[in-house]
């Protein structure tokens, strides 16, 4: 089967910080793929290069056996790669309906995007609410994006992701800052879409890696240090040494 993502040796440094230094790994379609390392092993700098925001000094970024290094942010976004959690793109005045809405069409063919409103389109507006569904924000359509509680406010980021159809999710550390009770909320829901997209998973909490990920990769100094099923790489001594520590022990 062929790669739905595949990084083969991706190289970029920061003045003498080398942040990706000879990076490969593959994410197959479907499969959710936690990227995890300690404090500056490269996870933030490895998703940017997928997502375009920054371009490798070396190596090859391909998507569905397409070579995509060089090609721009929303070209790959209409290929099928999709980046969640980026809270501007959120218009807080308009409707949370309003806000997918304007995603779908962001992501449909080009006459239509000229043409088509999306506060009224309903060929923009069925599938926007169909996201809405699939996220559990249906009963709050309606509602200013700028009023929802930020765990809604972070399953909307996800639903405008979702908006584009992306076949591969991007997801840098989709917990972050929420309570307790939301970040359980979203591990549900993502666990609900398992199957339907690939995700590329970079995250901090363990407990979230291991229920969700089907393959771990670990990064360090911008290598590889381990990949496999999570079981795997808890065990892995290397990994255990370099990252894990005694929570893997225990
Ligand atoms: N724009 C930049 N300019 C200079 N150095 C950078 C830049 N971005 C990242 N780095 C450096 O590259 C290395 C990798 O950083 P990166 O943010 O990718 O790591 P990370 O694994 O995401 O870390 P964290 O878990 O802390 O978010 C670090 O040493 C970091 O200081």
């Amino acid at each position: 089967m062929t790669p739905l993502l595949e990084l083969v040796g991706l190289v970029k440094s920061f003045g003498g910080v080398t942040a990706s230094d000879g990076l490969s790994l593959t994410v197959m379609p479907g499969e959710v793929h936690a990227l995890i390392g300690p404090n500056g092993a490269g996870k933030t700098t490895a998703v940017a290069q997928i997502a375009g925001e920054l371009r490798p000094d070396a190596g090859r970024i391909l998507f569905d056996g397409r070579d995509i290094t060089g090609l721009a942010v929303h070209r790959r976004a209409l290929l099928g790669l999709g980046r969640s959690f980026q809270i501007t793109s959120v218009l807080g005045e308009f409707s949370v309906l309003d806000n997918v809405a304007l995603a779908v069409q962001a992501h449909a063919g080009h006459s239509f995007r000229l043409l088509a409103d999306a506060r009224r389109d309903r060929r923009l507006r069925d599938p926007a609410r169909a996201v809405l569904a699939r996220v559990g924000l249906a009963a709050l359509a309606g509602r200013p994006a700028a009023t929802l509680a930020h765990g809604d406010q972070r399953k909307l980021e996800l639903a405008m992701a979702l908006a584009g159809e992306p076949r591969l999710l991007l997801l840098d550390e989709p917990m972050a800052g929420m309570a307790a009770e939301d970040s359980d909320r979203m591990v549900d829901l993502l666990r609900s879409l398992k199957g339907t997209v690939a995700m590329l998973l970079v995250e901090h909490d363990m407990d979230v890696v291991f229920a969700l990920a089907d393959r771990v990769t670990v990064l360090d100094g911008g290598r590889v240090l381990a990949s496999g099923a999570p079981a795997e790489v808890r065990g892995d001594a290397r990994v255990i040494a370099a990252y894990l520590g005694e929570e893997a022990g225990t």
